[in-house]
């Protein structure tokens, strides 16, 4: 038996209660770090103007957006290091963003600060680690994103788009931590049994596909 497995059989097929975990670290709460209300734009999501944040670089550039290291700074002064994603394209950055702030840093996913306009992006917690396929000890990797994805479905959303580049491993916890990203994909999960069954079932079975490929390159 696998380590998926093991899991599966351990939380069952629904998944298990999942217990709703801290996001990383951060003595800022999404809420603090509100800087304006933009309820038109925006209903009810938090708003950052570009006048707070100031580039640090360049992170990567994928098939939907451009994300970027930036410092915050929020409204008591203080500094943290956020995530910036431009979506290419004037795709709307409301679905990822609500999604987000709707997770509150279940399964690791960021933390939502807010989202901008002119031009829109998501700003959102920086997670410190490394990706899924750079970490050392896989074993505890996995374990960490079966406990993520657990969370993710508990919280009411399914990823829809789980492969390693979407895993950020923080390997400085005891057992590592693992962090669920780019969630622009992600839909609510279905009332209905048999539909929240279904969309789950996408997530496992790439989680199962990344457990197997990677113990196929051993
Ligand atoms: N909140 C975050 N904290 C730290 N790094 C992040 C964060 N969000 C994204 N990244 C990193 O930024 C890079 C680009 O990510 P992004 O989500 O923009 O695109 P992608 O995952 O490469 O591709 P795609 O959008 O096509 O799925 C990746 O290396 C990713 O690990």
């Amino acid at each position: 038996m696998d380590l998926f497995q093991v899991y599966y059989k351990v939380y069952g097929k629904d998944g298990g209660q999942g217990t709703k975990r801290k996001a990383s670290p951060t003595k800022f709460s999404p809420k603090k770090a509100k800087v304006s209300d933009d309820v038109e734009t925006y209903p009810s999501l938090p708003t950052v103007t570009w006048d707070r944040l100031q580039l640090i670089k360049e992170i990567g550039a994928g098939e939907y957006g451009t994300t970027s290291l930036y410092n915050l700074t929020l409204e008591n002064g203080d500094i943290t290091e956020v995530a910036v994603k431009v979506l290419h394209d004037d795709t709307p950055v409301t679905c990822e963003a609500r999604v987000l702030y709707e997770l509150a840093g279940a399964g690791g996913a960021p933390l939502l600060y807010g989202v901008t306009s002119d031009p829109p992006a998501i700003v959102m917690e920086f997670i410190h680690g490394v990706p899924l396929f750079a970490v050392d000890q896989l074993e505890e990797a996995y374990e960490a994103t079966v406990d993520a994805v657990y969370e993710f479905h508990a919280a009411g959303f399914c990823h829809l788009d789980i492969h390693p580049g979407n895993i950020i491993v923080d390997t400085s916890t005891s057992p590592y931590t693992a962090h669920l990203i780019d969630v622009g994909g992600s839909k609510k999960i279905p009332a209905d049994t048999t539909g929240a069954n279904d969309v789950k079932e996408i997530d496992w079975t790439s989680v199962s596909i990344i457990y197997d490929d990677f113990n196929s390159s051993d």
